[in-house]
Parts: C-alpha cells; sequence; structure tokens
C-alpha cells in the first residue's frame, strides 16, 4: 500500500543540493531543534546533521540563516471543495448546518466546482505549509487532477453519503473503488487512496460492510467521521444498540487500518477498542469548537497509544485551512480542559501535526527531517517581531506564528511555494474562478 512512497519518484531527478546555517525541527527528544546542515538529493533527505558534509564540487549551497525549518504540514481530514462555502452558514447545529446549508449548495456542485474549489483549499494550504491533506469528497477525478498539478501530497478518498436507495447507493459504492483504482499510486506516488462510508449515521450498517470488502479487496486503509457529537452517539445507540466504535468494530472496519475524524465522545471502553485496533484519529480542534461538538479527549488517547494528528476539516466549518492555527488549539485546549498546563507540550503539538499526521495516514517516509525521509519540508520566516528572540524555535512554531510565516515550500524535492508564491498553480486565476463558481452555485 505504501510501496509508492519507498519508491524513487520517476520525475526528473532534481540534482543534489544542500541547506547551510539552518534551523531544523528535528523533534528528537534530547535535541529538538539542530543547526546546521541539511542535503536533498531529488526527492530525499540524504543527510542533516551539525558537522558540515562532504559535498562534491559544483553542489549548490543555500543560506538558510533566518529561516526555520520544518517537515510539511499534514491536514490529516478535510473536504477541500468546500471552501466554496467559506462563510455561507456559520454559528448552527451540525446537523441543521449539513442539512440545511451544505447538502443542498453541494448538491448542486458540478465538476468545475470541485476543480476550483480544491485548487483554492490547495493554494491556502500550499502557501501555509501544508504539504500534505487527506480530502473526503466526491467528483474526486478533479481533487486528483489538482494534486496532480500542485505537486502535493494527498490522501484521497471518494467519501459516500448513503441515505439514498439502492441503486444510488451501489452507483456511489462503485465509484468509490474506481476512484481508488484510478488513483492510488499516481502523481509519482504522491497520491494514496482510501475508502470512506462517510459516517456511521448517514450509511446503513450493511453498506457499511461493503466498504470493509472493498478496502480489504484494494488492500486500502478506511476513513470516515465517528462520534463528532452527542446526538449522533444518541442516535447510533438507538438505532443499533451499541455506541459507534463498537459498531464499526462489529461491522469490521477496524479489520483495516483505520483513521477516523474527530472522536470527541468516546467512552473508556471506546478508546480502549481503537487503541487494540491501532485505530487513528483525526483530531480537527477548530471544527470542533465553531461546532460546539465538544473536545476530544486527546491526551487520553495518546496515553493509550492510540497516533492523533491534526486536520482542518472544511473550510465551511473551521474557516481557515492554516495547521499552525490547528496545532496552537491542540496546544491550547487541552491544557484549558483539564487544568494541566503540561498537557499537549509545544513539541507534542507539532508532532501531531507532522510525523503523527503521517502515521495516520498509514504513510511511511514522510513527516520528518530525517536522513532517507522524503524531502517534504517547509521554511518559516524568523525574521520577524514575533519569533524574537531566538530562543525557542519551537515554542514561537506553536504559540506565535501562523500560515502567512511560512516562506519556502518543498514536496517529494520539488519546490513549490517561493518568497510566499506558489510556483505551481496560477494564483489569480484560482482566486478568480473560485469567486465565480461560488457565484454560479448562488444563481442556479
Ligand atoms: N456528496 C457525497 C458525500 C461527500 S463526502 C463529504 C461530506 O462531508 C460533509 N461534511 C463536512 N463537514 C462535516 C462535518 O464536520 N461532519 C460531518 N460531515 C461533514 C460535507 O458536507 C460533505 O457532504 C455523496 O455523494 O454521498
Ligand atoms: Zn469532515
Amino acid at each position: 500500500m505504501t510501496d509508492n512512497l519507498k519508491s524513487s519518484s520517476s520525475r526528473s531527478a532534481n540534482p543534489k543540493w544542500a541547506i547551510k546555517n539552518g534551523s531544523f525541527a528535528v523533534l528528537r527528544p534530547e535535541q529538538p531543534v539542530l543547526h546546521g546542515w541539511m542535503v536533498i538529493e531529488g526527492d530525499r533527505i540524504t543527510y542533516i546533521g551539525e558537522e558540515e558534509p562532504q559535498l562534491e564540487e559544483g553542489v549548490q549551497v543555500v543560506d538558510g540563516t533566518h529561516l526555520f525549518f520544518m517537515p510539511g504540514l499534514i491536514n490529516t481530514h478535510g473536504h477541500t471543495a468546500m471552501s466554496l462555502l467559506r462563510g455561507y452558514g456559520d454559528d448552527m447545529v451540525l446537523q441543521e448546518w449539513l442539512q440545511e446549508k451544505m447538502w443542498p449548495m453541494e448538491a448542486k456542485f458540478t465538476s468545475n466546482d470541485v476543480y476550483w474549489g480544491t485548487s483554492l483549499s490547495v493554494l491556502e494550504m500550499l502557501k501555509g505549509g501544508t504539504t500534505t491533506f487527506l480530502d473526503m469528497y466526491d467528483h474526486m477525478d478533479q481533487v486528483g487532477k489538482v494534486v496532480t498539478e500542485s505537486g502535493m501530497r494527498a490522501a484521497l478518498t471518494r467519501g459516500v453519503i448513503g441515505l439514498c436507495p439502492e441503486d444510488v447507493q451501489r452507483h456511489k459504492l462503485n465509484e468509490a473503488i474506481q476512484f481508488a483504482k484510478d488513483w492510488h499510486g499516481q502523481a509519482d506516488g504522491r497520491i494514496t487512496a482510501m475508502i470512506s462510508p462517510h459516517a456511521p449515521y448517514t450509511c446503513p450498517p450493511d453498506f457499511i460492510e461493503k466498504f470493509v470488502q472493498a478496502a480489504h479487496d484494494l488492500d486500502l486503509p478506511m476513513h470516515t467521521h465517528m462520534s463528532e457529537t452527542k446526538a449522533e452517539v444518541e442516535q447510533n445507540v438507538r438505532d443499533y444498540g451499541t455506541r459507534p466504535a463498537i459498531h464499526l468494530e462489529k461491522l469490521g472496519m477496524f479489520s483495516r487500518p483505520t483513521i477516523l475524524a474527530h472522536a470527541v465522545h468516546l467512552t473508556d471502553e471506546e478508546i480502549d477498542i481503537l487503541a487494540k485496533h491501532h485505530v487513528t484519529v483525526s483530531h480537527n480542534p477548530g471544527s470542533n469548537l465553531k461546532l460546539a461538538s465538544g473536545v476530544a479527549r486527546v491526551t487520553d488517547m495518546m496515553q493509550a497509544g492510540i497516533t492523533v494528528s491534526l486536520g482542518t476539516d472544511s473550510a465551511a466549518s473551521n474557516n481557515n485551512l492554516d495547521m499552525f492555527e490547528e496545532m496552537r488549539l491542540a496546544a491550547l485546549i487541552h491544557k484549558g480542559v483539564s487544568g494541566d498546563p503540561t498537557a499537549v507540550p509545544a513539541a507534542e503539538a507539532l508532532r501531531m501535526g507532522t510525523i503523527y499526521g503521517a502515521q495516520s495516514l498509514f504513510l511511511e517516509g514522510v513527516g520528518a527531517l530525517e536522513a532517507g525521509m522524503k524531502a517534504d519540508f517547509i521554511a518559516v520566516n524568523t525574521d520577524q517581531a514575533h519569533f524574537l528572540p531566538r530562543t525557542d524555535f519551537i515554542s514561537h512554531v506553536i504559540y506565535s506564528a501562523s500560515a502567512k510565516d511560512v516562506e519556502h515550500v518543498w514536496v517529494d524535492g520539488k519546490q513549490v511555494v517561493k518568497h510566499g508564491s506558489c510556483l505551481t498553480l496560477d494564483e489569480e486565476r484560482i482566486r478568480r474562478e473560485a469567486q465565480a463558481a461560488f457565484e454560479g452555485l448562488l444563481s442556479r
């Protein structure tokens, strides 16, 4: 499943180059920040250390003074095309927000809308230092296209709401399977696929079982929304006699590698079930706060050994795709609700936004600045008032920084953002087309 990340990229190999005088977030317990050198060859980091490496003549060396290098951020849950609905329906209860505002508008989405909505999100994410994202949506061929063009890395999945007649269910399931077959391993291996029933409250049990079977057949991970609100947990107990984690375990979902979005309302027993099956969780603090869904038991989950990463959810419930903000929220909220200022320390928040994100998506070889890892990394401009004094850059990144501080971004060894401008996408056109797409949706 992850072989595509291990093999080297088929894109024409970039020459070897090096960074000197950089500060690097290596996040090792004994040494979170390393000052020195990093060498990149093609799509890989081949050296990182304090010692000057032996470099052949002609190798380009770039000066990294005033830059803080970090692994690219990994956004593990979202619906990217929904950036077209940013600001359309705020301050509402989840079920009403979905049923009255989002779903009627989404029913009108064409492939063109998804293309421009996704482009808008990808532009925002890349410029804000996110190098990998998970997207659960439909018209997913368009998303695959945008990912290919942008140079970004993504775990893509055709999410399916099963509240429809059987023939429509079958059609949607087939679409999900076909998408996974067509796109897994595409874009030089930057795209991986998953299989996603939208949620236990939108997909009947026998329908979820068909997704589990498909994930087995295709040897792919699964993704779903689970226990975002109290109301949906109560509904699950009413309809199926059990809480959602037990319900999904019974349906066989956790026999596949699975990443759950939200997982806010969990009992101790459910936490044990998720830990036992190595289920991973995408914690979405911004979206959970905005929809007043509750506060996930992040420290309890992590103590139980569950890998917890961070997601923005869509720009309709966030309302931006700034992963710095999610890291900061994660570091602050769990201190606030527990009364324990040692909960989710800064370095742990940064791991949630990076390496735990890769692990949550079952991706190997991304998410850390280490020799042998994919060269997915970002450079933050530290030559700014809110980055001084030069003490603890990990603290500054979590408690003081934002997406706007990102200066450069590389994915798979290729630079995609330079001095804050996206090199792979036409920014002006995307802004124009996204606005036009939204106006089109309103007028139809
Ligand atoms: N339209 C699709 C399903 C798309 S999956 C993605 C869905 O997730 C929905 N969504 C967005 N945010 C949330 C959330 O916070 N909780 C649950 N669903 C959400 C979103 O409105 C979208 O319909 C079908 O053909 O079945
Ligand atoms: Zn969602």
